[in-house]
């Protein structure tokens, strides 16, 4: 084990190979483990900490000057974090922004959410890049006490991804109307003042900045639990079904989603569309298969090139499983690709308005080329209404 630096680190990252990054603790005390992954995201910290799609995660930033802006209840995706914890290369400064209502530290640890400062994030990414994302335990304690063999055997413990079913943690318990009306779309789109079309949405983990671009883009959204039934979802007579983001693996969550999707298909001709997990249910609904990836794709910048248009695209990613292209059946059609490693990106079918993206077009944080596809889905709306 690795000799503990003088003077007394607060806080310790264990991976379960036995490696040990020692740092400054902040946010909650405690021990926490979970699955680690890198963002290279420069900006959204928070919105990144709040995405529902991290849950069982801890999330190393790269970009080192993270938490200088503080906090916001404007930014977040959902009401707590749901990300494990967090690593940062800095610790953070006191919150230079006139928005900020809290330091990042004092927000983490109301919430329970461990973080770690003063870590060499590079050779970190390094290892996660090399190994495949490892798991790690992560613990806080002001008295710089650690023992350091517990909490790689705590690393060790963690069962892991793979086969992990959250999007039953994070779903709504009851449905609900998606009311906020803030304008979501960056100049140059044409705001809908009412809503055209009924849209349910089914919540695997949504971030709230999917619900406001759909608002946004003329549709009245009803938010269903990830457990809706085929029925259910029919009951309320939508123009269209949206399949949300969310965490753990797709083909655990598919137990249940996919009979729904599949049940929608079958008896409707409705417009779908989905987005991350909700692609990668869509996927599985069309008889493909998901992979987990060695280390994901996470940040604001990866290149995504349409295949329809020959367009590339700069987008926003989170995903640590990903749709593998060579099992999609007859009839379905691959859409987009990634330009970092070639995997699959988007999905439609070839006779109908049912398509999916694996990166987030809502961005929040990220670029904001992919909007796009929201008008896609309601011109498909809207083509149906008209026949
Ligand atoms: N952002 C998401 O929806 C992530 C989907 C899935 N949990 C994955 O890691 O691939």
């Amino acid at each position: 084990m690795a000799h503990q630096p003088d003077p007394r680190p607060t806080a310790c990252l264990a991976l379960a190979d036995g490696t040990i990054f020692y740092g400054n603790g902040f946010g909650a005390t405690g021990e926490t483990q979970a699955e680690l992954c890198f963002n290279t995201a420069m900006t959204g910290y928070q919105e990144i900490m709040t995405d529902p799609s991290y849950a069982g995660q801890i999330v190393t930033f790269t970009f080192p000057h993270i938490g200088n802006t503080g906090v916001t209840p404007e930014d977040d995706e959902t009401a707590d974090p749901v990300a494990a914890g967090m690593v940062v290369k800095w610790d953070p400064t006191e919150p230079s922004n006139w928005r900020a209502t809290e330091t990042l530290s004092a927000w983490l640890e109301r919430r329970g959410r461990i973080a770690i400062g003063g870590v060499d994030t590079r050779r970190l990414t390094r290892a996660i890049r090399q190994q495949g994302a490892p798991h790690a335990a992560l613990a806080h304690n002001p008295d710089g006490v650690f023992d350091l063999e517990a909490l790689v055997a705590r690393a060790r413990a963690f069962a892991g991804l793979t086969g992990m079913d959250l999007a039953k943690d994070v779903t709504c318990a009851q449905s609900y109307r998606w009311d906020e009306m803030r304008w979501a779309w960056p100049q140059g789109y044409a705001r809908q003042e009412a809503p055209q079309f009924k849209v349910v949405a089914i919540d695997y983990g949504a971030k709230r900045n999917i619900l406001r671009c759909l608002a946004s883009a003329g549709c009245d959204v009803t938010v269903l639990p990830a457990s809706a039934t085929t029925e259910e979802v029919l009951a309320h007579t939508p123009d269209g079904v949206f399949l949300s983001n969310g965490p753990g693996d797709p083909s655990a969550t598919g137990q249940y989603a996919v009979p729904m999707i599949r049940g929608v298909l079958d008896q409707t001709d409705l417009p779908v569309f989905g987005i991350c997990l909700g692609h990668q249910m869509l996927a599985l609904a069309l008889g493909a298969r998901t992979v987990k990836m060695n280390h994901g794709h996470h940040g604001a910048n990866h290149p995504v090139k349409d295949l329809d248009t020959g367009k590339v695209e700069i987008t926003s990613m989170n995903h640590g499983f990903a749709v593998d292209s060579q099992t999609l059946p007859k009839g379905v059609l691959e859409t987009h690709v990634s330009l970092f490693d070639g995997s699959n990106c988007g999905i439609r079918m070839a006779d109908r308005p049912v398509f999916s993206v694996q990166y987030h077009p809502e961005a929040s944080p990220g670029p904001q080329d992919s909007f796009y596809l929201f008008e896609r889905f309601t011109a498909s709306m809207a083509e149906r209404q008209a026949r």
